[in-house]
């Protein structure tokens, strides 16, 4: 009866005209405001949401005690997240956030191209209006900054490769992907530890970089040349590299690339917080036969723009500045945040225009095991501590290891094999490293005695040919009676 009276003299209008009064008035009084990040936002995804939630749920001051569990495609952690109405008190800058997350049925279902889910879900900020400026300036984006950490952090690495000659896959992407589960890092990575913590500085310095190179006008990006032997840990470095960034790997197979376009496009496919590597420069394009019109071209207006070509490879007609721009152009910034990895074996044959100061920031040559590095390999591959080793033994192995000039890799092989028996091994790489010593003497003392002979014979040669020039200039002069000459 009550009810049926209040609709009768209370219609629709009224009652919804009251309870706008009403909030009106409240929120006139209240010393606190609300937002609300619904998850759908009109039809597209609301980023912020999927944002808010990953964010909370690295909080552990969640009152509720029923909790959503979530685990994202390639991803190796769960996330956990509120249920309907919990709430959670977060502290930002010595300001209090209350978040509560809401569900609600959808009341009918409008019109749409996409179907929408049948709950309404979203999170309700509540904070003190005092506050409001400081929160919406920054606490907004220091949450989708977290959140994007979060997610890499708890997302596999990814391996791109681009695809055969370009093709698209299904998603119209020139790339495809594996996870990256390679398991080097700095930490396994056998290099000598000053030149390690230069590198790891440098790249800490570059992520956390946002605002230098705001501030100095450059482009976010670095650039590493990886240099030196076979088997020195060039690959190894970029996965420990990308490991310790949280990056994903873009491995760029330049051969498969036809023309400077398809170089740029795959370029405008990469995300940032990424490594874009080419492994091998010196064989992916040619850049040898190149050189004698290098030197006049590339920076003649042809190379500049792109014509003059360089790949003498079939159908490849990527050029030097083609690559260069690839690396430092205009191109180069779309995204941001990410580093050029090139690698080679022979630094020699590259062409200097890829060498000069400001393309590769830094330049890593990759050296034959060293002594420090020797004992890194000895706790990865043995559990061996220095402390465990004799002395004796310690000073032969640091006697004998540069003489030897083997690569990390061959020094691995040989620790692998005897891995169970670990004094054995070590005495084994003695032995292996003296023999290796011992054959770079003799080849070196052989290439020293070929040089002394080729050296004596060019001095006879060229003793020989000033002799019988003296004697024809002797000919001329006594002809013509010059005894001033003759003399
Ligand atoms: N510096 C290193 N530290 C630890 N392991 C290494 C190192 N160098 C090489 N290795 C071992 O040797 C193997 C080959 O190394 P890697 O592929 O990184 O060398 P590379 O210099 O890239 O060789 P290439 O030039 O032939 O590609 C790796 O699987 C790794 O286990």
């Amino acid at each position: 009866f009550c009810q049926t009276l209040l609709h009768t003299v209370f219609p629709p209008e009224l009652r919804f005209a009251s309870i706008k009064l009403f909030n009106k008035i409240f929120n006139w009084f209240s010393s606190y405001c609300y937002f609300d990040i619904t998850e759908i936002d009109g039809v597209n995804t609301n980023e912020l949401y999927n944002a808010v939630q990953l964010y909370l749920s690295s909080s552990a001051r969640i009152t509720g005690t029923r909790l959503s569990l979530t685990r994202a495609l390639n991803s190796s952690s769960f996330t956990f997240g509120l249920s309907n109405n919990d709430c959670i008190i977060d502290n930002f800058n010595g300001v209090t956030a209350w978040w509560e997350h809401f569900v609600t049925q959808r009341q009918s279902q409008t019109f749409s191209w996409r179907p929408l889910p049948d709950e309404k879900r979203g999170f309700t900020l509540k904070i003190e209006k005092k506050n409001k400026t400081l929160i919406l300036t920054s606490y907004l984006d220091y949450i989708m900054d977290k959140a994007n950490e979060i997610r890499r952090r708890n997302q596999d690495r990814l391996l791109y490769t681009n695809s055969r000659g370009g093709s698209l896959d299904s998603r119209g992407h020139p790339w495809e992907s594996v996870p990256f589960k390679h398991p080097s890092t700095f930490d396994t990575l056998a290099m000598d530890p000053v030149k390690k913590s230069e590198v790891m500085a440098d790249l800490k310095d570059f992520a956390d970089g946002k605002m230098f190179y705001q501030k100095t006008g450059r482009a976010w990006k670095r650039g590493y040349l990886l240099y030196g032997p076979p088997g020195t840990g060039k690959s190894s470095m970029i996965a420990a590299m990308a490991n310790y960034l949280g990056y994903d790997i873009y491995d760029l197979e330049l051969t498969e690339v036809n023309t400077n376009s398809e170089l740029r496009k795959l370029l405008m496919k990469t995300t940032s917080k990424s490594i874009i590597v080419i492994e091998d420069i010196d064989c992916s394009i040619n850049l040898t036969n190149r050189k004698k019109s290098t030197r006049t071209h590339y920076d003649s207006p042809e190379m500049r723009n792109g014509s003059g070509s360089i790949g003498e490879d079939g159908g490849n007609s990527i050029t030097l500045s083609g690559l260069l721009n690839f690396t430092d152009g205009l191109w180069s910034c779309c995204g941001s945040e990410r580093i050029f990895v090139f690698t080679t074996n022979h630094i020699e044959k590259l062409d200097p225009a890829l060498l000069r100061c400001g393309r590769m920031d830094m330049h890593i040559f990759m050296s034959y095991c060293s002594y420090p590095a020797l004992l890194i390999l000895f706790k990865n591959y043995l559990g061996l501590e220095k402390d465990d080793l004799e002395e004796g033994l310690l000073k032969e192995l640091e006697d004998v290891i540069d003489k030897a000039q083997m690569t990390p890799a061959d020094i691995s092989e040989v620790l692998i094999k005897n891995r169970r028996e670990k004094q054995k091994a070590v005495s084994e790489l003695l032995v292996a490293l003296k023999n290796r010593a011992e054959k770079n003497q003799i080849v070196g003392l052989r290439e020293k005695n070929s040089v002394n002979v080729e050296e004596e014979e060019q001095e006879k040669r060229a003793l020989e040919t000033t002799t019988e020039e003296g004697c024809e200039l002797l000919e001329k002069c006594s002809n013509g009676g010059d005894e001033e000459k003759i003399n």
